[in-house]
């Protein structure tokens, strides 16, 4: 893939996702992995933009505090954060297989929104960019029996709203309506137009 710079700026990716390791490989930029260690505790009052837009700046401007030495200059910081909305409540990871079977009993048969929240930091003037995607999902009916089966395969435990959309998960949802790749964690053609305001034009 061709970027239209002379030499392409390094993306630091403040992630300890997988998924989000893979996605942001779509664009053909160079990248290294820098995963931040924030709290992801967030005030009552936040509404789900707030919550995924303030944890994603959050997560980049840790990288940026304390390794910003550590990249060249014109390195830009990606922090993203995605969480699961059903009728204006938040959930983010499971705390435990429990919580997980409570998560998915609520989204059978309902349509749920996904948040994910993208900020951008140029480390040489700290210019920052951050937005949002929201994907509607459908999700299957499900009994109590096939949710304790999901459950059981661990999957549910390192992701929003209990379910890995691009894993076994697939088999629950119905429909979605928006951007895949926001499901997953990282909305790659968001991130391709946040970097537009840096220069960096892909494809
Ligand atoms: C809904 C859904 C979420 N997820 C994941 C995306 C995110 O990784 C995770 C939500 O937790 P996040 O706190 O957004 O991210 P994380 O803790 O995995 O990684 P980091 O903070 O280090 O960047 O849920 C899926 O992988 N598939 C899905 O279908």
């Amino acid at each position: 893939m061709s970027v239209k710079q002379s030499s392409a700026p390094m993306l630091v990716l403040a992630s300890s996702s997988p998924r989000r390791k893979e996605l942001i490989s779509l664009l053909g930029l160079p990248v290294q992995i820098s995963p931040s260690h924030v709290s992801e505790d967030t005030p009552d009052d936040w509404s789900p933009l707030q919550i995924v837009e303030g944890l994603s700046l959050r997560k980049a401007l840790a990288v940026k505090e304390e390794l910003a030495h550590s990249f060249d200059p014109s390195s830009i910081i990606v922090g993203s954060d995605t969480i699961v909305v059903l009728n204006g409540k938040v959930m983010g990871k499971p705390r435990d297989d429990e919580d997980a079977e409570h998560m998915l009993q609520q989204l059978a048969g309902q349509i749920h929104e996904v948040y994910t929240g993208v900020s951008c930091i140029r480390i040489s003037d700290e210019k920052t960019v951050t937005s949002h995607r929201i994907t509607k999902v459908k999700m299957r009916n499900l009994s109590p029996e096939q949710i304790s089966r999901y459950v059981a395969t661990g999957e549910p435990l390192d992701k929003a709203g209990a379910y890995g959309i691009q894993e076994i998960g697939s088999l629950l949802v119905e429909s979605i309506d928006g951007c895949y790749f926001n499901v997953v964690g990282l909305p790659v053609s968001l991130l391709a137009v946040q970097l537009e305001q840096f220069n960096i034009t892909i494809p």
